[in-house]
């Protein structure tokens, strides 16, 4: 089947990169940037809506425009005979005049505006264009959306087509287009006169069927179940074990009586201020579900009155829904498992969460940021070397008295693989000890036999090309198999031997150890792996630890500190270099593994996909420290310095890490020159099942990092052998070069970012430092101090994630606040995993602790 070579959001996403035209290391302008120099009105126009200003005017202009055609249009509707002939008149008449003789409140303009959208098209369904107006002002302005744009805009659209065509139908049947006529607007009226004469009522059925192919698509009903006499299954919380790493049965239960009866006593015992505020019920963000009589969805109201159960698709069972009572009794503040209904009546009303949200605009790099290089395509290999190779290693195996059925062979981008059938009898590690020989014989360095070639009943003998392929970056990104890649963390690793493009999925990995020696093509290789995820992940979804103690290797990824990477609180760089801090950031990741197996563990997924998925389908309270998990990659370029100057303290998170952060989507990425037992240890090893070796300098270094020989004998430049699984495979890194990786962190760069990087938790080592201070020195509280007190007495909730997230703080200041409140004794101690509890109980007693506070 014929793939595309670009994904379709590539394409989709693919703009006129307008990069400043630079010139490459050669001195020649890149292809990339040999563009136009006159002036690009796109990009100017582009600059100029992604320019926050802009985006603030347009916005508060547009919400101004709402009001004003909200009240042009109500007005038409109810003045609208007398105008709608002064509109008739407005362009044989002087303009002054007409104006003074219309009643409607914007005047001439307003009557006109209204005449059209009313009048002629949609009648009082016309209503419907203000608040799509409004809501798109309102995000303009605030940032934040009052109802999920595009599908209300959908939603609104149809409603105001199908109530001008079910109107059209009513003032036809009831002949009274004279006076009623503006109620259904032009489009309803003259749709339904065409066809009526030749449908009848049959006008009516296709309305009501419209409807129904509307519903069906825009609520993504699936299925029409028969009306049964039992209630409609509902999804009961699954009983299991707590512990996120343990599997469970995903299957859906019958719902028991009992089960629902705890569901809504612990929603009825739930206080009142846990329900999210107003605002929030519009944002984005998930919210407490509303209460059950508050709304009826849309595809309910139909099953009432059509008769039948209709299956939603995001209406599955939460089978994944933690035990509540056991939850209940082990956090202090009344909590309450959200009812999966009301859960699907939030998506119903605001669509699934889109993590993207913060970042609209945002636009992965475009392929044109990589180097083409056409000369380089393909491996040159000419038939006489292949004859002649072939010949050559037929003699030496005669020579040693081995002989051999047929030989083969297949050219891959650095070496190529002879395979040989040897004739019966032939002992395999006969010809395994013969490596040396058959290199000397074919005067060739890196000749690697393969016996035998697992699952090919051949023996392999790869032999290094004279004149080598370069694979660009460039090839293998815009390849189908990567760019249509469904893989969760996709990383493009190279060619392999048969000339396919190797994708690997470092989710799945989890983690991967990277060795070779000096001037191998180690940081191009980790270069390749950051390029591969950075061109397919949106900066929602992944953050990036970058650990560089040589302090040169990645230091052009600082760019990408607002979008991609991820930096303890209180530091300056967004790349580590310095020891300490790589310390400090290990244990930080180790306190972020914890907390989001705390999230996990109360939200019962067992990784973060599942997690995630039931975020999206705003089924986790964020009131309750829910939130999206990104990926974190955590990249170290050189382990043998720290481990040199930090040993056990190093190893130890590492280790740790390595062990159990798979499941909860932080992996690890560590690279070293030196891959000797005292850098890879035995503990890091076993934790890292997946190695990557370029050429090293012994045999032994080999034997350290892929458990056999062969890494010695590779060509350098990229050359490469990958253990996974037990397998190992000889691939060709992909190059890229650093001015590409230039330009691709100025693309994303320049783009609007977060506000900084992505926090991880403070950690403060043996040295100490502010947050170490457990005096909390009352006499100089924060100045949000009370503002988070309320918050938290209001909520009912010690929750730092909450005064984070409410009051706009990094964790180390809300941290820090939550310190004062505990010296206040506002809120309990710290209790591990669970809440603080919240000691005052209501808004006055707190203010008179706050008025005495003050007094001191
Ligand atoms: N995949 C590749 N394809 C072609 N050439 C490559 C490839 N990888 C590396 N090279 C060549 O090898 C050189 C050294 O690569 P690189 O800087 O990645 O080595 P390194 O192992 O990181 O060295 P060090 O440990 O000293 O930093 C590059 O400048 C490039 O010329």
């Amino acid at each position: 089947m014929a793939q595309p070579t670009t994904s379709p959001r590539q394409n989709t996403l693919r703009r006129p990169a307008e990069p400043r035209p630079r010139a490459n290391r050669d001195g020649n302008p890149s292809p990339a940037r040999s563009q136009s120099t006159s002036f690009n009105w796109g990009a100017a126009l582009d600059r100029w809506l992604t320019d926050q200003r802009s985006t603030l005017t347009l916005g508060v202009l547009l919400m101004g425009l709402a009001l004003g055609l909200m009240v042009a249009f109500m007005s038409y509707l109810l003045n609208g005979p007398a105008d709608q002939s002064v509109v008739g008149a407005a362009f044989s008449e002087p303009l002054n005049e007409s104006g003074s003789e219309t009643r409607n409140w914007v005047g001439l303009v307003g009557a006109y505006v209204a005449h059209v959208f009313v009048f002629r098209w949609f009648g009082v369904g016309a209503l419907a264009i203000p608040i799509i107006v409004f809501l798109a002002g309102y995000k303009m302005t605030f940032g934040s959306e009052l109802l999920p744009l595009s599908r209300t805009t959908t939603g609104l659209l149809f409603a105001s087509v199908w109530i001008s065509l079910i109107l059209g139908y009513i003032v036809l049947v009831t002949d009274s287009a004279e006076t009623a006529s503006v109620w259904c607007g032009g489009i309803g009226y003259e749709f339904n006169v065409a066809l009526y004469s030749l449908f009848g009522w049959g006008n009516l059925a296709f309305i009501a069927f419209a409807l129904f192919a509307f519903v069906i698509y825009f609520f993504d009903v699936r299925s029409i179940k028969l009306p049964t006499f039992s209630r409609p299954s509902s999804p009961k919380p699954n009983r299991r074990s707590s512990d996120p790493l343990q599997t469970y049965s995903e299957s859906e239960e019958e719902p028991n009586e009992e089960d629902e009866q705890d569901v809504d006593d612990a929603r009825e015992t739930a206080p009142e201020s846990i329900q999210p505020p107003l605002a929030n019920t519009f944002a984005n963000t998930p919210v407490a579900p509303p209460a059950r009589e508050q709304e009826t969805p849309l595809p309910e109201v139909i099953a009432q009155t059509t008769g039948v159960t209709l299956t939603i698709k995001n209406r599955e069972a939460v089978a994944d829904t933690p035990d509540s009572s056991e939850e209940l009794s082990a956090t202090p503040a009344p909590t309450f498992e959200p009812d999966p209904f009301e859960e699907d009546d939030l998506v119903a009303l605001h669509g699934l969460y889109d993590p993207t949200i913060d970042l609209p605009q945002y636009q992965y790099p475009v392929n044109e940021l990589l180097t083409d290089y056409p000369n380089s395509r393909k491996a040159q290999v000419s038939d006489d070397e292949l004859t002649v190779n072939k010949e050559k290693i037929e003699n030496t195996l005669r020579n040693f008295g081995i002989e051999i059925d047929s030989i083969q062979a297949s050219i891959g981008p650095t070496v190529t693989l002879y395979e040989i059938i040897p004739a019966k009898g032939v002992r395999i590690s006969k010809i395994k000890s013969l490596e040396d020989d058959i290199a000397l014989s074919l005067s060739a360095l890196g000749i690697r036999i393969i016996a035998p070639m697992p699952g090919m009943g051949t023996i392999g003998i790869e032999v290094p090309n004279k004149n080598r392929e370069m694979v660009s970056m460039r090839s293998v990104i815009t390849s189908d198999i990567f760019s249509s890649s469904k893989f969760d963390l996709p990383i493009v690793l190279g060619k392999t031997i048969s000339n396919e493009i190797y994708v690997a999925d470092l989710a799945k990995m989890p983690h991967l150890l990277m060795a070779g020696a000096t001037g191998q093509g180690k940081s191009v290789g980790l270069n390749v792996l950051l390029t591969s995820l950075i061109y397919k992940k949106h900066p929602s979804q992944l953050k990036l630890v970058l650990v560089d103690p040589k302090k040169v290797e990645l230091t052009l990824f600082n760019k990408l500190e607002r979008h991609f990477l991820a930096k303890l609180p209180d530091s300056e760089e967004p790349i580590i270099t310095d020891t300490k801090k790589v310390v400090n950031t290990l244990n930080s990741l180790c306190i972020e593994m914890d907390n989001r197996y705390n999230l996990l563990k109360d939200a019962g997924c067992r990784n973060l996909k599942e997690y995630n998925a039931k975020f999206i389908k705003r089924r986790l309270n964020p009131e309750k420290g829910h939130h999206f998990l990104p990926y974190i990659v955590l990249i170290i370029d050189e382990l043998a310095d720290l481990m040199m100057t930090a040993g056990k303290e190093v190893e130890q998170p590492i280790a740790r890490l390595a062990q159990l952060a798979r499941a909860i989507g932080i992996h690890l990425v560590v690279a070293t020159q030196r891959p000797s037992v005292n850098v890879i240890t035995g503990l890091i090893k076993a934790n890292f099942p997946a190695r990557l070796s370029f050429k090293v300098t012994s045999k032994i270094d080999s034997r350290t990092i892929l458990d056999t020989g062969g890494a010695e004998q590779l060509v350098g430049m990229g050359d490469m052998l990958l253990s996974s699984n037990s397998d190992i495979i000889r691939l060709q890194c992909p190059f890229v070069d650093t001015n590409e990786i230039e330009d691709i962190c100025e693309f994303v760069g320049n783009q609007r970012g977060y506000d900084d990087a992505y926090a991880l938790p403070e950690f403060v080592g043996d040295e100490g430092g502010q947050g170490d201070d457990k005096d909390v020195d009352m006499t100089n509280r924060d100045p949000m101090f009370d503002e988070a007190a309320r918050l938290i007495v209001i909520h009912q909730q010690g929750s730092t994630s909450l005064i984070q997230r409410k009051l706009k703080l990094g964790y180390n200041r809300a941290g820090r606040l939550v310190d004062q409140l505990e010296a206040a004794r506002i809120v309990g101690p710290f209790e591990g995993s669970k809440a603080r509890d919240v000691l005052v109980q209501d808004l006055q007693t707190l203010e008179e602790i706050l008025k005495r506070l003050k007094g001191e």
